[in-house]
């Protein structure tokens, strides 16, 4: 048997398609060693944002398809996890310590916004990354409850905060730190600037992806938020009716304004499924958050049903994905995670490296 070459087994990778980057591994750039020793194939991959059980599945698949069709008799692949940091706005630096901010946005309140957020942030972290997150929704804190955090966050120095914790998830909200219903009175200023300090005075360690959970709407505050926040990319959730995908366009629009690429657009409560009968109806229409997403040139990242337990799971601090993640649900919100980080993964590195700081003394 003549010898195998690379140039086959490079054949065979650029015929495996990877799920969520939607390219094969050679043009992806995963594929970041091949060793061949006697009748073995050795290769190593790379991946960029976190897949969870789709790892496995796709480094069988490599196993499979080198040993079937390149003519070696064995291979041994190993898939990493390495998650960059991307850039965020020309204005803005990057939080030492936090790879990747996310925000996540809607055109107007109710739509279920928070709910994916932390859904989001349970299915990432499940899927191997550490993540935290930032409940910026301040007229309506609502991640202590989904998230079953309860009490203060301590300060070891008087100056900084340590995050709450559950489910593996950093968090930090004002709802831990002021009464429920204080926050209705602030006024736009001063909700920037508490959620300035809460992002930048919280010891959040090192995280891969830190999701924060905006206020409602696209009026001046969320604006200046999202100018103020160093973000690599936003999310927008709506629901199908046309009232609500109207406003989630002014939503593209603004991070638009201020340079945040939208990684796409998350349709919540697309479809109710009966809970006696199983049967399926689009109550509030077909296909808006899809043709919405398309006309609009970004990302449709995948759609929830109105679902009764999603509701409740939340309500209960326990989200879907730590509630019963084998469910259909969790997969659904794993698939959005997993589009959204590796929409994420394709856009500019942030190579910013850590400078000492200069200091300048006169003799
Ligand atoms: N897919 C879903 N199926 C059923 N109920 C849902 C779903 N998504 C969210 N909900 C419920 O809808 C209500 C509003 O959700 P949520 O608080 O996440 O919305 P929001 O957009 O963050 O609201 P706000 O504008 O108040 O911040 C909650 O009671 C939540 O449990």
């Amino acid at each position: 048997m003549s010898e195998v070459t690379r140039e086959q087994i490079d054949t065979v990778l650029q015929g495996i398609q990877e799920r969520y980057l939607e390219k094969d591994l050679v043009a992806a750039n995963m594929v970041k060693d091949v060793e061949i020793k006697g009748d073995t194939v050795f290769v190593h991959i790379e991946q960029n944002y976190p897949s969870g059980g789709y790892r496995d599945e796709l480094a069988d698949e490599i196993k499979a398809k080198l040993e079937a069709e390149s003519g070696i008799a064995k291979a041994e692949v190993t898939i990493e996890q390495k998650i960059a940091a991307h850039t965020v706005q020309k204005s803005l630096k990057r939080i030492e310590g936090i790879k990747n901010i996310i925000a996540v946005a809607s055109g107007k309140g109710g739509v279920g916004k928070s709910t994916t957020s932390v859904n989001i942030a349970l299915a990432l972290a499940a899927d191997g990354a550490s993540v935290g997150m930032l409940d910026a929704d301040i007229y309506g804190p609502s991640q202590p409850r989904m998230l079953g955090i309860s009490g203060q966050p301590q300060s070891d120095d008087g100056k900084t905060l340590e995050p709450m914790m559950n489910y593996d998830i950093k968090a930090m909200s004002i709802g831990f730190l002021v009464e429920e219903d204080t926050p209705m009175i602030w006024r736009g200023p001063m909700v920037t600037q508490a959620l300035e300090q809460l992002l930048n005075d919280t010891n959040w360690g090192e995280l891969d992806y830190l999701i924060v959970d905006l206020p409602p709407g696209t009026g001046d505050t969320q604006l200046t938020l999202s100018q103020k926040i160093p973000v690599s990319g936003a999310v927008i959730v709506t629901t199908p009716q046309d009232i609500a995908l109207l406003d989630a366009r002014k939503g593209l629009k603004m991070f638009e304004k201020v340079e945040v690429p939208v990684l796409g657009v998350v349709e919540n409560m697309s479809i109710h499924i009966c809970s006696e009968c199983g049967h399926a109806e689009h109550i509030f229409g077909e296909g808006g958050g899809k043709r919405m997403a398309d006309e609009s040139d970004v990302d449709y990242l995948g759609a929830l049903p109105l679902d009764y337990t999603i509701c409740q799971q939340a309500d209960e601090g326990r989200p879907t994905v730590v509630a019963d993640p084998d469910s259909k649900n969790t997969e659904l919100y794993k698939e959005i995670s997993r589009k959204m980080s590796a929409r994420l993964a394709s856009k500019g590195k942030d190579y910013s490296t850590k400078f000492p700081n200069i200091v300048i003394q006169n003799t």
